[in-house]
């Protein structure tokens, strides 16, 4: 069996056949705690992982994807013009006791998840030097012409957790779209944000993570489009992206916005309803030099997910 083939811890196998058609390396950082691990794991295997242990300085785990590409076709391996990739996540410890050493993992990076911990506001602010440590530090696979926060300079995707804790606070919301929302308002500077979330740091035991999961806007898809979208950067640079069925508003003043970060993480079209059902699409990430072709592939469609 080709070493491809094997079925080895967070390794799921190929079932095409053929050899990877090719590979990018997707960071996953922030701060410890905030669910890195989980979230990796809820990726790999579409499950919860019940005691997640503190990541020793970096865990590589690998999704196989396929994608299809009009350039594929005539000399795809899998004859119908789809093609498998390998999506490497590189799970990087927060903990500080590797904060010396963390970048040396950060070689060839094509994109970074960010993750956040909704009932801990700093972890949200530390998001702005983990973007820079990476930047100043990492090597970059197809970089951008222009960096986003930080100065990093490839695509990311912010991913806020734990909202299944955050829920029961003060500012949170009965559903997602609203806690959504609430973050956009209080980037413009309209709402206070001063006010700590407190602490609560136990995952409920009768709670799965994937249900934490979905009230934390995980989304498959939407991280899957952002899978995709880093394929096509990286291989089919010339190919354009589907056209996004949203309308697109014009970006706010990024002068108006407390946190850079935040200044690339807009909502374009926030549909609230009473019920967990909904649709919206968010913009991640126009830099000012960004080619044409990406300015409609950082559109991420958000739905619920469903295994
Ligand atoms: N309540 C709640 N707890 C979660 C959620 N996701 C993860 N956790 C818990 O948060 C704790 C830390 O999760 P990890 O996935 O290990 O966090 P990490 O970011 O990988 O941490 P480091 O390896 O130290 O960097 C664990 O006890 C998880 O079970 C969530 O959505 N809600």
């Amino acid at each position: 069996m080709p070493w491809w083939g094997r079925e080895r811890d967070g390794i799921e196998q190929i079932q095409s056949g053929g050899p990877p058609f090719g590979q990018i390396r997707i960071l996953v950082v922030g701060d410890s705690g905030v669910g890195k691990t989980s979230l990796v794991h809820l990726i790999l295997k579409g499950c919860s992982i019940a005691h997640p242990r503190p990541t020793v300085g970096c865990a590589v785990g690998v999704k196989h994807i396929s994608y299809g590409s009009a350039s594929m076709s005539s000399n795809n391996l899998k004859g119908d013009g789809e093609n498998d990739f390998f999506v490497e996540l590189w799970d990087i410890s927060g903990h500080d006791r590797y904060k010396d050493f963390r970048h040396l993992f950060y070689t060839q990076i094509n994109g970074v998840i960010f993750v956040h911990d909704l009932s801990q506001r700093r972890t949200k602010a530390s998001l702005q030097n983990w973007a820079a440590e990476i930047a100043s530090t990492g090597t970059f696979s197809v970089p951008l012409g222009s960096g986003g926060p930080g100065g990093l300079p490839v695509p990311y995707l912010i991913i806020a957790n734990k909202t299944d804790i955050s829920s029961n606070q003060r500012h949170a919301s009965s559903g997602n779209l609203v806690d959504v929302a609430r973050m956009w308002v209080e980037k413009q500077g309209l709402l206070s944000s001063s006010e700590e979330l407190p602490l609560i740091d136990s995952f409920p035991g009768s709670s799965s993570l994937l249900a934490a999961a979905k009230e934390a806007r995980y989304d498959k898809e939407a991280v899957m489009k952002f899978f995709k979208q880093l394929i096509r950067r990286r291989y089919f640079p010339d190919e354009q992206p589907a056209p996004s069925p949203w309308p697109v508003p014009p970006v706010p003043n990024s002068e108006h916005l407390d946190n850079q970060f935040y200044s690339s993480f807009r909502v374009d079209k926030p549909v609230l309803h009473s019920q967990r059902t909904y649709a919206h699409s968010y913009s991640f990430q126009r830099f000012s030099e960004t080619r044409s072709d990406e300015s409609d592939s950082s559109k991420l469609e958000i739905a619920e997910i469903n295994y």
